[in-house]
Protein backbone atom coordinates (compact mmCIF):
# COMPACT_ATOMS: atom_id res chain seq x y z
CA UNK A 1 0.00 0.00 0.00
CA UNK A 2 1.38 3.61 -0.68
CA UNK A 3 2.30 5.18 2.53
CA UNK A 4 2.85 8.96 2.86
CA UNK A 5 5.28 9.60 6.06
CA UNK A 6 4.95 12.31 8.83
CA UNK A 7 8.36 13.58 7.19
CA UNK A 8 8.04 13.29 3.43
CA UNK A 9 5.92 16.48 4.09
CA UNK A 10 7.39 17.96 6.49
CA UNK A 11 9.64 19.86 3.75
CA UNK A 12 6.76 20.10 1.42
CA UNK A 13 5.91 23.37 0.77
CA UNK A 14 3.14 24.78 -1.56
CA UNK A 15 3.65 23.64 -4.92
CA UNK A 16 0.11 24.80 -5.97
CA UNK A 17 0.50 26.52 -9.22
CA UNK A 18 -2.38 28.08 -10.64
CA UNK A 19 -0.55 29.43 -13.86
CA UNK A 20 -1.42 32.31 -15.79
CA UNK A 21 -5.55 32.94 -15.74
CA UNK A 22 -5.95 36.38 -17.22
CA UNK A 23 -7.68 34.72 -20.69
CA UNK A 24 -9.56 32.49 -18.76
CA UNK A 25 -13.40 32.95 -18.38
CA UNK A 26 -14.88 32.01 -14.90
CA UNK A 27 -17.10 28.82 -14.84
CA UNK A 28 -19.98 29.83 -13.25
CA UNK A 29 -21.79 26.92 -11.95
CA UNK A 30 -24.99 26.57 -10.66
CA UNK A 31 -26.33 23.39 -8.48
CA UNK A 32 -29.81 23.64 -9.74
CA UNK A 33 -28.65 22.35 -12.74
CA UNK A 34 -25.93 20.27 -11.45
CA UNK A 35 -23.40 21.50 -14.39
CA UNK A 36 -20.08 23.26 -14.10
CA UNK A 37 -20.43 24.63 -17.66
CA UNK A 38 -17.79 23.89 -20.17
CA UNK A 39 -15.44 26.41 -19.47
CA UNK A 40 -12.20 24.17 -17.96
CA UNK A 41 -9.66 26.98 -16.33
CA UNK A 42 -6.48 26.15 -18.50
CA UNK A 43 -4.10 27.22 -15.43
CA UNK A 44 -1.95 24.50 -14.56
CA UNK A 45 -2.62 23.81 -10.60
CA UNK A 46 -6.72 23.92 -11.07
CA UNK A 47 -9.32 23.97 -13.13
CA UNK A 48 -13.12 23.27 -12.74
CA UNK A 49 -14.64 19.71 -13.68
CA UNK A 50 -16.83 20.25 -16.71
CA UNK A 51 -19.73 17.83 -15.94
CA UNK A 52 -20.91 15.68 -13.09
CA UNK A 53 -20.41 12.80 -15.14
CA UNK A 54 -16.35 13.58 -15.73
CA UNK A 55 -16.35 13.77 -12.36
CA UNK A 56 -17.93 10.09 -11.47
CA UNK A 57 -15.58 8.33 -14.35
CA UNK A 58 -12.56 10.06 -12.39
CA UNK A 59 -13.68 8.60 -8.95
CA UNK A 60 -14.22 4.93 -10.95
CA UNK A 61 -10.64 5.51 -12.44
CA UNK A 62 -9.78 5.79 -8.81
CA UNK A 63 -10.66 2.91 -7.49
CA UNK A 64 -8.63 1.22 -10.26
CA UNK A 65 -5.86 3.69 -9.60
CA UNK A 66 -5.86 2.62 -6.01
CA UNK A 67 -5.76 -1.03 -6.93
CA UNK A 68 -2.71 -0.78 -9.18
CA UNK A 69 -1.04 1.56 -6.36
CA UNK A 70 -1.57 -1.09 -3.74
CA UNK A 71 0.83 -3.17 -6.16
CA UNK A 72 3.50 -0.81 -6.69
CA UNK A 73 3.97 2.74 -4.86
CA UNK A 74 6.57 3.91 -6.37
CA UNK A 75 5.60 3.93 -9.81
CA UNK A 76 2.88 6.27 -8.73
CA UNK A 77 6.05 8.19 -6.98
CA UNK A 78 7.92 9.08 -9.99
CA UNK A 79 4.93 10.17 -12.02
CA UNK A 80 3.77 7.38 -14.37
CA UNK A 81 0.08 8.02 -13.18
CA UNK A 82 -2.30 8.81 -15.80
CA UNK A 83 -3.25 12.73 -15.84
CA UNK A 84 -6.46 13.13 -13.69
CA UNK A 85 -6.89 10.48 -11.43
CA UNK A 86 -7.22 11.05 -7.66
CA UNK A 87 -4.44 9.60 -5.65
CA UNK A 88 -5.73 8.93 -2.11
CA UNK A 89 -2.70 7.29 -0.75
CA UNK A 90 -3.38 4.55 1.86
CA UNK A 91 -5.61 6.84 3.58
CA UNK A 92 -8.97 8.69 3.14
CA UNK A 93 -10.31 11.93 1.50
CA UNK A 94 -11.07 13.92 4.27
CA UNK A 95 -12.71 17.13 4.62
CA UNK A 96 -12.85 19.20 7.70
CA UNK A 97 -15.12 22.18 8.21
CA UNK A 98 -15.26 25.14 10.45
CA UNK A 99 -15.83 28.45 11.21
CA UNK A 100 -12.45 28.70 12.75
CA UNK A 101 -8.95 27.47 11.69
CA UNK A 102 -5.69 28.87 12.61
CA UNK A 103 -3.53 30.54 11.94
CA UNK A 104 -5.93 32.11 9.63
CA UNK A 105 -9.24 32.25 11.87
CA UNK A 106 -9.04 32.04 15.66
CA UNK A 107 -11.40 32.77 18.58
CA UNK A 108 -10.42 30.14 20.69
CA UNK A 109 -9.56 26.48 20.48
CA UNK A 110 -12.02 25.28 17.76
CA UNK A 111 -9.51 27.36 15.18
CA UNK A 112 -6.88 25.58 17.11
CA UNK A 113 -7.87 21.89 16.29
CA UNK A 114 -8.56 23.02 12.58
CA UNK A 115 -5.42 24.58 12.82
CA UNK A 116 -3.58 20.75 14.38
CA UNK A 117 -5.23 18.31 13.35
CA UNK A 118 -5.70 18.12 9.77
CA UNK A 119 -1.81 18.31 9.28
CA UNK A 120 -1.45 15.58 11.62
CA UNK A 121 -4.20 13.16 9.81
CA UNK A 122 -2.48 14.26 6.20
CA UNK A 123 1.04 13.26 7.83
CA UNK A 124 -0.84 10.00 8.27
CA UNK A 125 -1.84 9.33 4.88
CA UNK A 126 -4.43 11.01 3.89
CA UNK A 127 -5.45 13.68 1.58
CA UNK A 128 -7.10 16.59 4.03
CA UNK A 129 -8.85 19.48 2.99
CA UNK A 130 -10.07 22.13 5.50
CA UNK A 131 -12.99 24.88 4.37
CA UNK A 132 -13.68 27.71 6.01
CA UNK A 133 -14.68 31.05 5.72
CA UNK A 134 -12.21 33.79 4.16
CA UNK A 135 -12.51 36.25 7.18
CA UNK A 136 -9.63 38.45 5.70
CA UNK A 137 -7.38 39.20 2.42
CA UNK A 138 -5.19 36.08 3.60
CA UNK A 139 -1.60 36.65 1.77
CA UNK A 140 -0.91 33.28 1.75
CA UNK A 141 -4.26 31.83 0.03
CA UNK A 142 -5.08 32.35 -3.84
CA UNK A 143 -7.80 32.90 -6.14
CA UNK A 144 -8.60 30.00 -7.41
CA UNK A 145 -11.19 31.54 -9.49
CA UNK A 146 -13.03 28.90 -9.09
CA UNK A 147 -17.20 30.08 -8.52
CA UNK A 148 -20.33 28.42 -7.52
CA UNK A 149 -24.45 29.52 -7.17
CA UNK A 150 -25.66 27.97 -3.89
CA UNK A 151 -29.17 28.62 -2.82
CA UNK A 152 -29.17 30.43 0.54
CA UNK A 153 -32.82 31.53 2.34
CA UNK A 154 -34.27 32.91 -0.34
CA UNK A 155 -31.38 34.07 -2.69
CA UNK A 156 -28.62 32.57 -4.91
CA UNK A 157 -25.40 33.01 -3.93
CA UNK A 158 -22.49 33.41 -5.74
CA UNK A 159 -19.45 32.31 -3.97
CA UNK A 160 -16.14 32.17 -4.36
CA UNK A 161 -13.08 29.67 -3.39
CA UNK A 162 -9.24 30.55 -2.22
CA UNK A 163 -7.01 27.76 -1.54
CA UNK A 164 -3.12 27.37 0.04
CA UNK A 165 -1.57 24.07 0.30
CA UNK A 166 0.19 24.04 3.71
CA UNK A 167 1.99 20.75 5.66
CA UNK A 168 -0.09 18.54 3.51
CA UNK A 169 -3.39 19.89 3.84
CA UNK A 170 -4.86 21.94 1.12
CA UNK A 171 -6.51 25.12 3.25
CA UNK A 172 -9.80 25.96 0.98
CA UNK A 173 -11.40 29.60 2.13
CA UNK A 174 -14.95 30.53 1.23
CA UNK A 175 -15.50 33.91 -0.28
CA UNK A 176 -18.60 35.54 -0.15
CA UNK A 177 -19.44 39.42 1.36
CA UNK A 178 -21.35 37.26 4.43
CA UNK A 179 -17.80 36.76 5.65
CA UNK A 180 -15.30 39.41 4.37
CA UNK A 181 -17.26 42.58 4.64
CA UNK A 182 -18.23 41.60 8.20
CA UNK A 183 -15.35 40.70 9.27
CA UNK A 184 -12.69 42.48 8.01
CA UNK A 185 -9.99 40.32 9.47
CA UNK A 186 -11.21 40.44 13.33
CA UNK A 187 -11.17 37.07 13.35
CA UNK A 188 -10.65 37.46 17.46
CA UNK A 189 -13.46 39.17 18.14
CA UNK A 190 -16.13 39.23 15.32
CA UNK A 191 -16.31 35.99 13.52
CA UNK A 192 -19.72 35.38 15.38
CA UNK A 193 -21.23 38.52 16.07
CA UNK A 194 -20.45 42.21 16.97
CA UNK A 195 -19.26 42.04 20.60
CA UNK A 196 -19.06 39.26 22.68
CA UNK A 197 -22.27 37.66 23.74
CA UNK A 198 -24.24 39.39 20.62
CA UNK A 199 -24.65 37.16 17.32
CA UNK A 200 -25.20 38.61 13.85
CA UNK A 201 -28.58 37.98 13.05
CA UNK A 202 -27.78 36.59 9.68
CA UNK A 203 -25.51 33.58 11.26
CA UNK A 204 -28.27 30.85 10.18
CA UNK A 205 -27.75 32.07 6.36
CA UNK A 206 -24.06 32.77 6.65
CA UNK A 207 -23.10 29.03 7.91
CA UNK A 208 -26.16 27.59 5.72
CA UNK A 209 -23.73 28.99 3.03
CA UNK A 210 -20.58 27.79 4.56
CA UNK A 211 -22.24 24.29 4.65
CA UNK A 212 -23.54 24.47 0.95
CA UNK A 213 -19.96 25.73 -0.46
CA UNK A 214 -17.84 22.95 1.39
CA UNK A 215 -19.97 20.41 -0.28
CA UNK A 216 -19.28 21.30 -3.22
CA UNK A 217 -15.32 21.80 -2.93
CA UNK A 218 -14.39 18.76 -2.71
CA UNK A 219 -16.01 18.30 -6.48
CA UNK A 220 -15.68 21.34 -8.07
CA UNK A 221 -11.59 22.20 -6.81
CA UNK A 222 -9.51 20.42 -8.89
CA UNK A 223 -6.48 20.50 -6.77
CA UNK A 224 -2.60 19.25 -7.51
CA UNK A 225 -1.71 20.13 -4.77
CA UNK A 226 1.00 17.61 -3.78
CA UNK A 227 3.11 14.84 -6.20
CA UNK A 228 1.31 12.29 -3.91
CA UNK A 229 -2.77 13.41 -5.13
CA UNK A 230 -4.42 15.06 -7.98
CA UNK A 231 -7.30 16.47 -9.44
CA UNK A 232 -10.37 16.54 -7.32
CA UNK A 233 -11.17 15.25 -3.91
CA UNK A 234 -14.67 13.28 -5.68
CA UNK A 235 -17.60 12.04 -3.67
CA UNK A 236 -15.17 9.47 -1.84
CA UNK A 237 -15.26 11.72 1.25
CA UNK A 238 -15.11 11.82 4.85
CA UNK A 239 -16.77 15.15 6.63
CA UNK A 240 -15.70 16.20 9.56
CA UNK A 241 -18.30 18.57 10.77
CA UNK A 242 -17.42 20.53 13.83
CA UNK A 243 -19.93 22.11 16.23
CA UNK A 244 -23.31 24.07 15.31
CA UNK A 245 -22.46 26.15 12.49
CA UNK A 246 -21.53 22.88 10.19
CA UNK A 247 -24.65 21.01 11.32
CA UNK A 248 -26.52 21.86 7.90
CA UNK A 249 -23.88 19.95 6.04
CA UNK A 250 -25.32 16.20 6.79
CA UNK A 251 -28.76 17.28 6.07
CA UNK A 252 -27.91 18.90 2.58
CA UNK A 253 -25.76 15.66 1.80
CA UNK A 254 -28.84 13.90 2.46
CA UNK A 255 -31.26 15.78 1.31
CA UNK A 256 -29.63 17.25 -1.74
CA UNK A 257 -27.26 15.39 -3.09
CA UNK A 258 -27.33 11.47 -2.50
CA UNK A 259 -31.28 11.38 -3.78
CA UNK A 260 -28.95 12.27 -6.75
CA UNK A 261 -26.55 9.69 -6.66
CA UNK A 262 -23.88 11.70 -5.47
CA UNK A 263 -21.77 11.37 -2.58
CA UNK A 264 -23.81 7.51 -1.73
CA UNK A 265 -20.70 6.52 -0.20
CA UNK A 266 -19.89 9.95 1.71
CA UNK A 267 -19.88 9.50 5.45
CA UNK A 268 -20.20 12.44 7.91
CA UNK A 269 -18.61 12.54 11.28
CA UNK A 270 -19.67 15.83 14.11
CA UNK A 271 -17.60 16.97 15.94
CA UNK A 272 -18.94 18.58 19.72
CA UNK A 273 -16.15 21.15 20.98
CA UNK A 274 -18.39 22.55 22.88
CA UNK A 275 -22.15 21.95 24.02
CA UNK A 276 -22.59 24.93 25.63
CA UNK A 277 -23.32 26.85 22.05
CA UNK A 278 -25.74 24.96 20.18
CA UNK A 279 -27.78 27.13 17.57
CA UNK A 280 -31.19 27.38 18.60
CA UNK A 281 -33.60 29.53 16.98
CA UNK A 282 -37.16 30.21 16.36
CA UNK A 283 -38.79 27.60 14.55
CA UNK A 284 -40.15 29.58 11.80
CA UNK A 285 -36.25 30.08 10.81
CA UNK A 286 -36.55 26.35 9.81
CA UNK A 287 -37.96 28.12 6.37
CA UNK A 288 -34.36 29.60 5.90
CA UNK A 289 -32.13 26.76 5.93
CA UNK A 290 -34.35 24.86 2.40
CA UNK A 291 -34.28 21.60 4.12
CA UNK A 292 -37.67 19.66 3.40
CA UNK A 293 -40.03 19.31 5.95
CA UNK A 294 -39.19 15.51 7.10
CA UNK A 295 -35.97 16.86 8.55
CA UNK A 296 -37.95 19.38 11.02
CA UNK A 297 -37.97 16.47 13.30
CA UNK A 298 -34.03 16.48 13.69
CA UNK A 299 -34.14 20.54 14.44
CA UNK A 300 -37.22 20.45 16.85
CA UNK A 301 -36.53 21.61 20.35
CA UNK A 302 -37.91 22.30 23.42
CA UNK A 303 -37.13 24.66 26.43
CA UNK A 304 -37.45 26.70 29.40
CA UNK A 305 -35.70 29.44 28.09
CA UNK A 306 -37.28 32.72 26.66
CA UNK A 307 -33.83 32.95 24.49
CA UNK A 308 -34.46 33.44 21.22
CA UNK A 309 -37.96 32.54 21.41
CA UNK A 310 -40.19 31.12 24.72
CA UNK A 311 -40.73 27.61 24.49
CA UNK A 312 -40.42 25.22 21.24
CA UNK A 313 -37.44 25.99 18.53
CA UNK A 314 -34.94 24.51 16.35
CA UNK A 315 -31.36 23.41 17.31
CA UNK A 316 -28.53 23.16 14.76
CA UNK A 317 -26.50 20.78 17.18
CA UNK A 318 -29.45 18.33 17.73
CA UNK A 319 -29.85 17.66 14.03
CA UNK A 320 -26.29 17.83 13.89
CA UNK A 321 -26.20 14.88 16.30
CA UNK A 322 -28.66 12.81 14.62
CA UNK A 323 -28.40 13.45 10.78
CA UNK A 324 -24.71 12.20 11.15
CA UNK A 325 -22.81 9.05 10.90
CA UNK A 326 -20.61 9.42 14.01
CA UNK A 327 -20.29 11.89 16.48
CA UNK A 328 -17.28 12.82 18.26
CA UNK A 329 -16.04 14.77 21.34
CA UNK A 330 -12.95 16.38 22.15
CA UNK A 331 -12.10 14.08 25.38
CA UNK A 332 -13.50 10.47 26.77
CA UNK A 333 -14.34 11.86 29.83
CA UNK A 334 -16.13 14.90 27.96
CA UNK A 335 -17.76 12.47 26.41
CA UNK A 336 -19.16 10.49 29.65
CA UNK A 337 -20.31 14.06 31.46
CA UNK A 338 -22.55 14.68 28.03
CA UNK A 339 -24.21 12.37 28.80
CA UNK A 340 -24.49 12.14 32.32
CA UNK A 341 -27.28 14.61 33.29
CA UNK A 342 -29.26 17.13 31.53
CA UNK A 343 -26.97 19.71 33.35
CA UNK A 344 -23.46 18.67 31.54
CA UNK A 345 -25.09 17.28 28.67
CA UNK A 346 -27.09 21.03 27.98
CA UNK A 347 -30.34 19.41 27.13
CA UNK A 348 -28.79 17.22 24.27
CA UNK A 349 -27.82 14.47 26.89
CA UNK A 350 -31.19 12.35 25.70
CA UNK A 351 -30.05 12.80 21.74
CA UNK A 352 -26.32 12.12 22.44
CA UNK A 353 -27.17 8.98 24.51
CA UNK A 354 -29.20 7.61 21.01
CA UNK A 355 -26.85 8.65 18.89
CA UNK A 356 -23.61 7.26 20.88
CA UNK A 357 -20.79 9.34 21.41
CA UNK A 358 -16.87 8.70 21.09
CA UNK A 359 -14.32 10.99 22.89
CA UNK A 360 -10.90 11.49 21.40
CA UNK A 361 -8.74 13.66 23.34
CA UNK A 362 -7.27 16.69 21.85
CA UNK A 363 -3.64 16.80 20.93
CA UNK A 364 -1.97 20.13 20.24
CA UNK A 365 0.24 22.17 17.84
CA UNK A 366 3.86 21.18 18.57
CA UNK A 367 4.91 23.45 16.15
CA UNK A 368 2.92 26.86 16.74
CA UNK A 369 4.00 25.49 21.06
CA UNK A 370 7.41 24.97 20.48
CA UNK A 371 9.44 26.03 23.69
CA UNK A 372 12.45 25.78 21.55
CA UNK A 373 11.56 27.53 18.62
CA UNK A 374 8.85 30.03 20.18
CA UNK A 375 9.14 33.16 18.22
CA UNK A 376 7.41 35.84 20.78
CA UNK A 377 9.84 34.55 24.04
CA UNK A 378 12.72 35.74 24.46
CA UNK A 379 14.74 32.56 25.69
CA UNK A 380 14.81 28.64 23.97
CA UNK A 381 14.75 25.96 26.05
CA UNK A 382 13.44 22.10 26.73
CA UNK A 383 13.60 20.01 28.94
CA UNK A 384 17.23 19.71 30.25
CA UNK A 385 17.83 23.59 30.18
CA UNK A 386 13.78 24.83 31.80
CA UNK A 387 15.31 25.58 35.15
CA UNK A 388 17.63 28.08 33.41
CA UNK A 389 15.67 29.27 31.13
CA UNK A 390 12.11 30.15 33.04
CA UNK A 391 13.53 32.28 35.59
CA UNK A 392 14.90 34.31 32.58
CA UNK A 393 11.16 34.41 30.85
CA UNK A 394 9.32 35.21 34.12
CA UNK A 395 11.85 38.26 34.30
CA UNK A 396 10.70 39.34 31.01
CA UNK A 397 6.51 38.24 31.16
CA UNK A 398 6.55 40.72 34.92
CA UNK A 399 8.51 43.18 32.42
CA UNK A 400 5.83 43.19 29.89
CA UNK A 401 2.62 43.50 31.94
CA UNK A 402 4.55 46.00 34.56
CA UNK A 403 4.95 43.74 37.51
CA UNK A 404 7.94 43.79 39.93
CA UNK A 405 10.61 42.19 38.08
CA UNK A 406 11.40 39.29 40.74
CA UNK A 407 12.63 35.31 39.44
CA UNK A 408 11.60 34.51 43.01
CA UNK A 409 8.07 34.84 43.32
CA UNK A 410 6.17 32.30 41.64
CA UNK A 411 3.54 33.36 38.67
CA UNK A 412 0.53 32.14 38.17
CA UNK A 413 -1.26 32.39 34.61
CA UNK A 414 -4.35 32.29 33.24
CA UNK A 415 -5.05 32.83 29.34
CA UNK A 416 -9.10 32.32 28.46
CA UNK A 417 -12.06 33.37 26.95
CA UNK A 418 -14.09 35.22 29.15
CA UNK A 419 -17.46 33.21 29.75
CA UNK A 420 -18.54 31.39 32.88
CA UNK A 421 -17.41 28.25 31.24
CA UNK A 422 -13.97 29.86 31.76
CA UNK A 423 -14.51 30.67 35.45
CA UNK A 424 -12.96 33.36 35.46
CA UNK A 425 -15.31 34.85 37.52
CA UNK A 426 -14.97 32.65 40.41
CA UNK A 427 -11.05 32.90 39.84
CA UNK A 428 -11.59 36.70 40.84
CA UNK A 429 -13.88 36.24 43.96
CA UNK A 430 -11.15 33.74 44.61
CA UNK A 431 -7.65 35.75 44.33
CA UNK A 432 -8.59 38.02 47.94
CA UNK A 433 -8.08 34.60 49.35
CA UNK A 434 -4.57 33.62 48.18
CA UNK A 435 -3.07 36.95 47.25
CA UNK A 436 -1.45 37.41 50.31
CA UNK A 437 0.78 34.39 49.48
CA UNK A 438 4.48 35.21 48.07
CA UNK A 439 2.68 35.05 44.38
CA UNK A 440 1.76 37.07 41.43
CA UNK A 441 -1.00 36.61 39.16
CA UNK A 442 -1.37 37.49 35.14
CA UNK A 443 -4.86 37.37 33.48
CA UNK A 444 -5.13 37.48 29.82
CA UNK A 445 -8.95 37.14 28.19
CA UNK A 446 -11.81 38.80 26.41
CA UNK A 447 -15.06 37.99 25.98
CA UNK A 448 -18.07 39.33 28.05
CA UNK A 449 -17.58 42.99 29.25
CA UNK A 450 -18.31 42.50 33.09
CA UNK A 451 -15.76 39.95 32.93
CA UNK A 452 -13.18 42.13 31.07
CA UNK A 453 -13.72 44.67 33.72
CA UNK A 454 -13.37 42.63 36.57
CA UNK A 455 -10.25 42.12 34.82
CA UNK A 456 -9.12 45.53 34.83
CA UNK A 457 -9.69 46.34 38.15
CA UNK A 458 -6.88 43.59 39.10
CA UNK A 459 -4.26 46.04 38.40
CA UNK A 460 -5.79 49.21 40.39
CA UNK A 461 -7.23 46.57 43.52
CA UNK A 462 -3.56 44.68 43.23
CA UNK A 463 -0.82 47.06 42.21
CA UNK A 464 2.03 45.11 42.88
CA UNK A 465 0.49 41.61 42.73
CA UNK A 466 -2.01 41.20 39.49
CA UNK A 467 -2.42 42.15 36.30
CA UNK A 468 -5.69 41.97 34.19
CA UNK A 469 -5.30 41.74 30.25
CA UNK A 470 -8.49 42.29 28.15
CA UNK A 471 -6.78 41.84 25.22
CA UNK A 472 -6.49 38.96 22.59
CA UNK A 473 -2.87 38.83 22.34
CA UNK A 474 -1.46 35.80 20.96
CA UNK A 475 2.46 37.09 21.73
CA UNK A 476 1.58 37.66 25.05
CA UNK A 477 -0.35 34.18 25.46
CA UNK A 478 2.83 32.20 24.99
CA UNK A 479 4.89 34.72 26.99
CA UNK A 480 2.47 33.87 29.75
CA UNK A 481 2.87 29.53 28.73
CA UNK A 482 6.55 30.45 29.00
CA UNK A 483 6.72 32.53 31.83
CA UNK A 484 4.81 31.84 34.48
CA UNK A 485 5.31 29.27 36.72
CA UNK A 486 1.85 27.61 37.31
CA UNK A 487 -1.10 27.79 34.63
CA UNK A 488 -4.74 27.96 36.27
CA UNK A 489 -7.59 26.15 34.85
CA UNK A 490 -10.92 27.11 36.70
CA UNK A 491 -13.34 25.95 34.06
CA UNK A 492 -16.75 25.33 35.40
CA UNK A 493 -16.70 22.54 32.06
CA UNK A 494 -13.94 21.94 29.79
CA UNK A 495 -14.34 19.50 26.74
CA UNK A 496 -10.65 19.45 26.96
CA UNK A 497 -8.82 22.37 27.27
CA UNK A 498 -5.92 23.48 25.34
CA UNK A 499 -4.35 25.91 27.94
CA UNK A 500 -3.14 22.84 29.84
CA UNK A 501 -2.01 20.84 27.17
CA UNK A 502 0.72 23.78 25.95
CA UNK A 503 1.70 25.17 29.60
CA UNK A 504 2.66 21.64 30.45
CA UNK A 505 5.13 21.28 27.12
CA UNK A 506 6.17 24.92 28.37
CA UNK A 507 6.96 23.10 31.99
CA UNK A 508 4.41 24.98 33.63
CA UNK A 509 1.88 23.40 36.12
CA UNK A 510 -1.35 23.18 35.68
CA UNK A 511 -3.54 23.57 38.54
CA UNK A 512 -7.13 22.04 37.36
CA UNK A 513 -11.10 22.05 37.31
CA UNK A 514 -11.53 18.56 37.60
CA UNK A 515 -14.10 18.17 34.46
CA UNK A 516 -13.82 17.12 31.47
CA UNK A 517 -10.32 16.96 29.06
CA UNK A 518 -8.70 18.21 32.54
CA UNK A 519 -9.13 14.79 33.55
CA UNK A 520 -8.00 13.26 31.02
CA UNK A 521 -4.82 15.29 30.61
CA UNK A 522 -3.67 16.31 34.08
CA UNK A 523 -2.61 13.84 36.83
CA UNK A 524 -2.84 14.97 40.16
CA UNK A 525 0.90 15.31 41.61
CA UNK A 526 2.22 13.89 38.99
CA UNK A 527 1.83 17.03 36.05
CA UNK A 528 -0.44 19.10 38.22
CA UNK A 529 -3.40 19.50 40.37
CA UNK A 530 -6.43 18.95 40.57
CA UNK A 531 -9.03 21.25 42.07
CA UNK A 532 -12.53 19.31 42.16
CA UNK A 533 -14.90 19.65 40.01
CA UNK A 534 -16.85 23.04 40.26
CA UNK A 535 -20.84 23.75 40.18
CA UNK A 536 -21.52 24.17 36.38
CA UNK A 537 -24.67 26.65 37.22
CA UNK A 538 -23.33 29.46 35.42
CA UNK A 539 -25.39 32.45 37.05
CA UNK A 540 -23.63 31.39 40.40
CA UNK A 541 -20.19 31.75 41.75
CA UNK A 542 -20.30 28.98 44.30
CA UNK A 543 -18.45 29.80 47.74
CA UNK A 544 -17.30 26.29 47.34
CA UNK A 545 -15.43 26.64 44.24
CA UNK A 546 -13.80 29.78 45.52
CA UNK A 547 -12.29 27.94 48.41
CA UNK A 548 -11.25 25.14 46.16
CA UNK A 549 -9.35 27.36 44.14
CA UNK A 550 -7.83 29.27 47.17
CA UNK A 551 -6.80 25.79 49.11
CA UNK A 552 -5.30 24.38 45.66
CA UNK A 553 -3.54 27.22 45.07
CA UNK A 554 -2.24 27.68 48.47
CA UNK A 555 -1.30 23.75 48.19
CA UNK A 556 0.47 24.62 44.66
CA UNK A 557 2.55 27.12 46.12
CA UNK A 558 4.00 25.24 48.64
CA UNK A 559 5.60 23.01 46.13
CA UNK A 560 7.31 25.57 44.23
CA UNK A 561 10.69 25.59 44.79
CA UNK A 562 11.13 22.06 46.09
CA UNK A 563 12.43 18.57 44.23
CA UNK A 564 8.93 17.80 43.78
CA UNK A 565 7.94 20.91 41.86
CA UNK A 566 10.89 20.03 39.33
CA UNK A 567 9.76 16.18 39.39
CA UNK A 568 6.19 17.18 38.15
CA UNK A 569 7.67 20.12 36.06
CA UNK A 570 9.70 17.05 34.59
CA UNK A 571 6.71 15.05 34.05
CA UNK A 572 5.14 17.56 32.29
CA UNK A 573 7.77 17.89 29.73
CA UNK A 574 8.55 14.40 28.62
CA UNK A 575 4.57 13.98 27.52
CA UNK A 576 3.84 13.59 24.06
CA UNK A 577 1.02 15.88 23.55
CA UNK A 578 0.88 16.20 19.81
CA UNK A 579 -1.45 15.48 17.28
CA UNK A 580 0.02 12.61 16.70
CA UNK A 581 -0.88 10.41 19.71
CA UNK A 582 -4.53 10.77 19.47
CA UNK A 583 -4.48 10.93 15.51
CA UNK A 584 -4.74 6.91 14.79
CA UNK A 585 -8.16 6.99 16.97
CA UNK A 586 -9.57 9.75 14.50
N1 LIG B 1 -7.05 36.53 25.07
C1 LIG B 1 -6.40 35.62 24.38
N2 LIG B 1 -5.29 35.95 23.68
C2 LIG B 1 -4.62 35.03 22.97
N3 LIG B 1 -4.97 33.74 22.87
C3 LIG B 1 -6.06 33.35 23.52
C4 LIG B 1 -6.82 34.25 24.31
N4 LIG B 1 -7.86 33.58 24.84
C5 LIG B 1 -7.75 32.32 24.43
N5 LIG B 1 -6.67 32.18 23.64
C6 LIG B 1 -6.22 30.95 22.97
O1 LIG B 1 -7.37 30.23 22.57
C7 LIG B 1 -7.15 28.84 22.76
C8 LIG B 1 -8.16 28.35 23.79
O2 LIG B 1 -8.29 26.99 23.67
P1 LIG B 1 -9.13 26.05 24.66
O3 LIG B 1 -9.16 24.71 24.06
O4 LIG B 1 -8.50 26.09 25.99
O5 LIG B 1 -10.55 26.69 24.83
P2 LIG B 1 -11.89 27.00 23.98
O6 LIG B 1 -12.92 27.03 25.00
O7 LIG B 1 -11.71 28.21 23.20
O8 LIG B 1 -12.10 25.76 22.98
C9 LIG B 1 -13.16 24.77 22.86
O9 LIG B 1 -12.69 23.88 21.86
C10 LIG B 1 -11.44 23.29 22.18
C11 LIG B 1 -11.03 22.47 21.01
O10 LIG B 1 -11.72 21.29 20.90
C12 LIG B 1 -11.52 22.50 23.47
O11 LIG B 1 -10.21 22.11 23.82
C13 LIG B 1 -12.11 23.36 24.60
O12 LIG B 1 -12.29 22.59 25.77
C14 LIG B 1 -13.41 23.95 24.12
O13 LIG B 1 -14.01 24.76 25.12
C15 LIG B 1 -5.72 28.69 23.21
O14 LIG B 1 -4.89 28.51 22.11
C16 LIG B 1 -5.42 30.04 23.86
O15 LIG B 1 -4.08 30.36 23.89
O1 LIG C 1 -12.97 28.53 19.58
C1 LIG C 1 -13.69 29.13 20.59
C2 LIG C 1 -15.11 28.70 20.57
O2 LIG C 1 -15.65 29.08 19.31
C3 LIG C 1 -16.98 28.64 19.08
O3 LIG C 1 -17.88 29.23 20.02
C4 LIG C 1 -18.63 30.33 19.55
C5 LIG C 1 -20.08 29.94 19.38
O4 LIG C 1 -20.19 28.83 18.53
C6 LIG C 1 -20.85 31.11 18.81
O5 LIG C 1 -22.21 30.79 18.70
C7 LIG C 1 -20.67 32.33 19.71
O6 LIG C 1 -21.32 32.08 20.93
C8 LIG C 1 -22.15 33.10 21.47
C9 LIG C 1 -23.58 32.59 21.47
O7 LIG C 1 -23.98 32.27 20.17
C10 LIG C 1 -24.46 33.68 22.06
O8 LIG C 1 -25.80 33.24 22.07
C11 LIG C 1 -24.00 34.05 23.45
O9 LIG C 1 -24.20 33.01 24.35
O10 LIG C 1 -22.62 34.40 23.44
C12 LIG C 1 -21.72 33.42 22.89
C13 LIG C 1 -20.32 33.99 22.95
O11 LIG C 1 -20.24 35.15 22.19
O12 LIG C 1 -19.29 32.61 19.97
C14 LIG C 1 -18.53 31.50 20.49
C15 LIG C 1 -17.09 31.98 20.63
O13 LIG C 1 -17.02 32.98 21.56
C16 LIG C 1 -17.03 27.14 19.18
O14 LIG C 1 -18.38 26.73 18.94
C17 LIG C 1 -16.56 26.66 20.52
O15 LIG C 1 -16.49 25.26 20.56
C18 LIG C 1 -15.18 27.21 20.81
O16 LIG C 1 -14.95 27.00 22.18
Amino acid sequence: MATVTASSFASTSSNVSYGAVSSVSEPKTGYKKMGFGKQAMTHNGLRALNTVDELRVKIMGNSIARQARSKSFNSTRTGSRPAGTIVCGSGMNLVFLGTEVGPWSKTGGLGDVLGGLPPAMAANGHRVMTVSPRYDQYKDAWDTEVTIEVKVGEKTEKVRFFHCYKRGVDRVFVDHPLFLEKVWGKTASKIYGPIAGEDFKDNQLRFSLLCRAALEAPRVLNLNSSKYFSGPYGEEVVFIANDWHTALLPCYLKAIYQPKGIYRSAKVAFCIHNIAYQGRFASADFALLNLPDEFKSSFDFIDGYDKPVKGRKINWMKAGILESDKVLTVSPYYAEELVSTVEKGVELDNVIRKAGILGIVNGMDVQEWNPLTDKYTAAKYDASTVTDAKPLLKEALQAEVGLPVDRDIPVIGFIGRLEEQKGSDILIEAIPHFIKENVQIIVLGTGKKPMEKQLEQLEIKYPDKARGVAKFNVPLAHMITAGADFMLVPSRFEPCGLIQLHAMRYGTVPIVASTGGLVDTVKEGFTGFQMGGFNVECEVVDPADVQAIATTVTRALGTYGTPAFTEIIGNCMAQDLSWKRTRDRW
